[in-house]
């Protein structure tokens, strides 16, 4: 039984993107990162310093974290716990060091599913979303494209020619899956 669906990918390769096109609940995250425009506290993130992030892990309150961009983000246990025992279906956005934890965790309960788009679109994205730092949140791209083939369980093409498609994928995963 599958319960939580894991999103990993290189920045603006549209996991988000997907995965609000699925409609399912949300395991959010935390990170000491700033919040974008547009984004909000409880719903995209937990917006919290690096000091609380450091003490709930020291706490064992976290299932782990990681540093990207000068930043840490962190997967709560109580979130997870949530999820498993009610036995819904929810959906998180990790990178590979999250979706590892998780299927060491959950095994069999996690579907990780790897978003991919072409390295150009990724920036051009970010460059529609106004980003200072693009070249450096893509400089991770090549190595993040071959732990998406090493990790995840399903690769999606998110480029825009086959946004449609895309969705429609996760679309028929979720009846499946319901
Ligand atoms: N297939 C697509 N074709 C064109 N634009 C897309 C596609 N998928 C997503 N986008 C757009 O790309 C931008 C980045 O998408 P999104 O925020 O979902 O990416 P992300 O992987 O979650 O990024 P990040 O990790 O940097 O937060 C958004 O403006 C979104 O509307
Ligand atoms: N290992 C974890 N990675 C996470 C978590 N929450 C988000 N992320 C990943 O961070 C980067 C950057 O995200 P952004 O929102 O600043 O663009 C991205 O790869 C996410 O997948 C987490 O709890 N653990």
């Amino acid at each position: 039984m599958i319960n939580i669906i894991a999103f990993m990918g290189p920045s603006a390769s549209g996991k988000s993107t997907l995965r609000d096109s699925m409609e399912l609940d949300r395991i959010v995250t935390f990170t000491s990162r700033k919040a974008r425009e547009g984004e909000k506290d409880g719903v995209d993130y937990h917006f919290i310093s690096r000091e609380i992030i450091l003490e709930l892990y020291d706490k064992g309150k976290l299932l782990e974290f990681t540093e990207y961009n000068g930043n840490i983000y962190a997967t709560g246990i109580e979130s997870l716990t949530e999820v498993m025992d009610s036995k819904g279906l929810a959906t998180i956005i990790v990178d590979n060091n999250g979706a590892v934890k998780l299927k060491e965790l959950l095994v069999e309960r996690v579907l990780v599913i790897g978003v991919v788009a072409p390295f150009e679109e990724c920036e051009e994205r970010m460059m529609d979303r106004n980003e200072s730092d693009v070249s450096r949140r893509l400089a991770s791209y090549e190595r993040e494209i071959e732990e998406i083939i090493k990790t995840s369980d399903l690769i999606i093409n998110n480029s825009r020619a086959n946004w449609n498609s895309a969705k429609d994928i996760l679309g028929y995963l979720k009846k499946g899956l319901i």
